[in-house]
């Protein structure tokens, strides 16, 4: 995989809490300097030239000055310095201002500059001071009392070069040499007269100088493998981290297909042991069973279809837009528990969320859920020209949620309501929807057209009086007639 070195990582969107006190133009400057490299690289580049000629404008200055004569200004110029050199302790023991009035033939002798008593006392005189005294003005911080200052200041500079990690090293490197020209030219050329007593050794600054420049020049490479090496390491977690969020979500998709959203809950939680057994204890769940028992008649194995997938491939498409009709808001009470063969399986009321223990909606939502899928099955007979009939089942009762297995879980429900349900599907008639009496009850009364069907053999629970659900509540018909006038006359008035 290439990897383009640089590359912009995603930025944190949070403002470090220095920045976040900083007036918002700021913030936005400062967000926009960090956000490009080059400027950043500028910007640093230009900090350490300032620095630079920070340090050596006082030298520059100490040039310009060198031919006046002003005592006690900020920049004494080098004659003055020289001359304050010649009138140190060392080489004017005896002198003090009173001796110098009386003394006539006095002459100074050093480095070869002779100075006679009358310059000496008017240079004395000019200081106005006592010489050797050290808060004299020959002290007065002239730049040239210590030269060697400048030499240690474009170190630092060189310093401050290399402190700036996010310089390519290459940058640096001519930075570096750009200074190091720049301030030995100076120091060579135009002050070389700076040299001897009042300099260390051009030579030794000169060494010290490309010393230095060498070794933050390795400095900066080192730094910035570092720093190549950091940034694939962050660019490689990011992309493992975006991977593990994609898988992650993937198995969250997955585990959400095969397990209701509850349960799926459940076992994504991490804290869970991992063999604990999953299951709830449910009340009142309203539990479908439809069956096309006329499907069997129709799969049959032939070289003309496919040795039965076409036969498959239409009995999916059911299976499927059943399915799909559980995506409607109306049915989100209803969770299908599994299809097996040409039966469908199907409960409400599985949570507290999809429970209605007073107005017993699940239990309505599954009733109209029965006419949906049956009309739905007659649309594919319109169309597939087929003739299957559905056989549905409902009742209502306590059941027993779990998840069985552990390579390929299911989730199920178990108890005496959900055999009796089963019951109400394989005792039913073709196209009808056989409900007990414990959901005629529920319907009725919510305005259901039902049928008594009479009573009749179940096996293993003896007699039973069961009803055949004949069409939508006359509620839910108003309710739906009024809503479409509604729309209609909004219609109306909205053209
Ligand atoms: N969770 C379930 N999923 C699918 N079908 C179920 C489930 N629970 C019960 N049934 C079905 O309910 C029907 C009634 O079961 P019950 O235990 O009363 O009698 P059974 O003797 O086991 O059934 P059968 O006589 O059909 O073999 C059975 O056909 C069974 O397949």
């Amino acid at each position: 995989m290439k990897i383009k070195l640089f590359q912009e990582l995603p930025k944190p969107t949070n403002f470090p809490l220095v920045l976040q006190c900083m007036p918002e133009q700021v913030k936005k400057m400062s967000s926009a300097v960090a956000s490009s490299r080059t400027v950043s690289q500028m910007l640093a580049c230009f900090v350490v030239l300032v620095l630079f000629l920070c340090s050596i404008t006082s030298m520059v200055s100490l040039r310009s000055q060198r031919r006046s004569w002003w005592i006690g200004s900020f920049l004494l110029d080098l004659e003055s310095y020289r001359d304050c050199s010649l009138l140190s302790a060392e080489n004017i023991t005896n002198l003090t201002l009173d001796d110098a009035n009386h003394t006539s033939s006095l002459s100074v002798v050093a480095d070869g500059l002779t100075l006679q008593a009358p310059e000496v006392i008017s240079l004395k005189e000019q200081l106005n001071v006592t010489l050797g005294d050290e808060n004299n003005a020959c002290h007065q911080g002239p730049t040239t009392h210590f030269p060697d200052y400048f030499t240690f200041c474009v170190l630092v500079v060189m310093v401050s070069c290399a402190v700036y990690q996010l310089i390519f090293c290459i940058i640096k490197l001519l930075l570096l040499v750009a200074i190091c020209v720049a301030y030995l030219s100076m120091v060579l050329f135009t002050h070389g007269s700076l040299d001897g007593e009042v300099f260390i050794s051009r030579y030794v600054t000169v060494a010290v100088l490309i010393g230095f420049t060498i070794a933050f020049f390795i400095h900066a490479q080192q730094t910035e493998a570092t720093s190549r090496l950091d940034f694939l390491w962050k660019l490689q977690a990011h992309e493992e981290k975006d991977e593990i969020e994609h898988l992650q979500a993937y198995n969250r998709k997955l585990i959400a297909n095969i397990l209701p959203e509850h349960v799926a809950v459940h076992f994504l939680c991490t804290d869970r042991a991992p063999d604990e057994l999953y299951h709830e204890e449910c009340e009142s769940v309203c539990i479908l069973f439809a069956s096309i028992p006329n499907f069997s008649d129709f799969y049959v194995e032939l070289e003309s279809n496919n040795e039965g997938v076409e036969c498959l491939r239409l009995l999916n498409e059911i299976i499927a837009d059943f399915d799909e009709l559980l995506e409607e808001e109306r049915f989100k009470w209803i969770e299908k528990i599994k299809s097996t063969g040409a039966t469908y399986m199907a409960a409400a009321g599985l949570t507290k969320s999809t429970r209605d223990l007073k107005n017993f909606r699940h239990v309505t939502a599954m009733a109209d859920y029965a006419l949906r899928i049956r009309d739905q099955l007659e649309y594919v007979n319109e169309h597939s020209f087929n003739n299957f009939k559905i056989r549905i089942g409902i009742n209502i009762g306590p059941v027993v949620a779990g998840v069985i297995g552990a390579r390929k879980p299911q989730y199920d429900i178990w108890g005496n309501a959900v055999n009796v349900a089963s019951r109400m599907d394989s005792t039913g008639e073709l196209d009808k929807i056989q409900v007990t009496q414990e959901v005629y009850q529920i319907l009725h009364k919510k305005g259901y057209p039902l049928s008594c069907r009479g009573t009749i053999k179940v096996k293993g629970k003896g007699d039973m009086v069961t009803y055949f659900l004949n069409g939508r509540s006359h509620d839910i018909i108003e309710e739906d007639c009024s809503s479409s006038g509604t729309k209609e006359a909004a219609a109306e008035n909205h053209t």
